[in-house]
């Protein structure tokens, strides 16, 4: 499939989705949604890619959903059309994912981020939920994993004012993983997705699978959850490999088996 709204390039075993539409800011319009699950889907059956990286332009990472297309929306469009579900397939993509964010990463663009397993930013990076100066709210997760990442009352803070935040208090918040010069962000972001493509997939993904459990559930049962993957994990070769190597003072091979 051809793309008009993203670029899709393989790096080695990342595979990087670049959203592309400078006019709009990377605002998140349906068709560019579609092509970002298209390319979701291409890279989760790719048995090369072993990690993934979400960007954007220097500029945006992306300033929205787009609201031209949201301004004349009715609501049995929103409702029957079960409006922002489809976004949601960042958020279940199995294979790890990182948003490299610089830019405006605001509302939807705000929220498709946090979708990502991490957010590396550039030191330029401004995030936000400035919905409600449109009359709305946060309707991709704003209210939910904003709250979860930076607490009650920086949320209501950035959702309530919708004012934007810099890269070093969404650090300090613990909304972003970690910052960089911003020449430096798609260098950064894959020797971060180059270094988890490089261990056991499986294991990488039973361990995002884990982490993300712990939003979903009890202590009780996360750590069941946890204690029941991890002894899984002895059934791999590639536990026996890793634990091998080390003995052995070798590198590992894993065979993501
Ligand atoms: C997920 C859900 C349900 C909701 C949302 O995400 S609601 C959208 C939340 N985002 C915003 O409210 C941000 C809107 N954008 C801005 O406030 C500004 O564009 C800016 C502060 C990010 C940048 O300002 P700047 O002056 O540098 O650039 P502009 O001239 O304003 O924008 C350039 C160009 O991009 C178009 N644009 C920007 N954002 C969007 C958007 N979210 N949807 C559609 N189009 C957008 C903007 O209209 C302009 O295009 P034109 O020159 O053709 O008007």
């Amino acid at each position: 499939m051809g793309y008009e709204h993203i670029r899709v390039e393989s790096k080695g075993r990342v595979g990087v989705i670049t959203l592309d539409r400078p006019q709009a800011l990377n605002a998140l319009c349906t068709p560019l949604i579609d092509e970002v699950n298209q390319a979701l889907t291409q890279f989760e059956g790719d048995d090369k890619i072993g990690c993934i990286v979400l960007t954007g332009s220097e500029k945006a990472f992306a300033a929205g959903a787009d609201i031209k297309e949201m301004s004349e929306l009715t609501y049995m469009d929103a409702y029957l059309g079960d409006f922002i579900t489809k976004w949601e397939q960042v958020s279940r993509t199995r294979k790890p994912i990182i948003a490299a964010v610089a830019g405006y990463a605001l509302g939807g663009g705000c929220e498709l981020a946090m979708m990502c397993d991490f957010i590396i930013a550039a030191d330029n990076a401004k995030f936000g939920q400035p919905e409600i100066t449109l009359g709305v709210m946060p309707g991709a997760g704003g209210t939910q994993r904003l709250t979860r990442l930076v607490g009650k009352s920086k949320a209501m803070d950035l959702c309530l004012t919708g004012r934007m935040m810099d890269a070093e208090e969404a650090e300090r918040s613990g909304l972003v993983a970690r910052v960089v010069p911003a020449d430096d962000l798609m260098t950064e972001a894959l020797k971060a997705a180059d270094k988890i493509a490089g261990f056991s997939l499986p294991i990488a993904m039973m361990t995002k699978e884990s982490v993300n459990r712990s939003y979903e559930t009890t202590l009780t049962e996360g750590l069941r959850f946890e204690r029941r993957v991890f002894h899984s994990m002895f059934a791999t070769e590639d536990q026996k490999e890793g634990m091998a190597a080390f003995v052995e003072k070798r590198k590992p091979q894993f065979s993501n088996k």
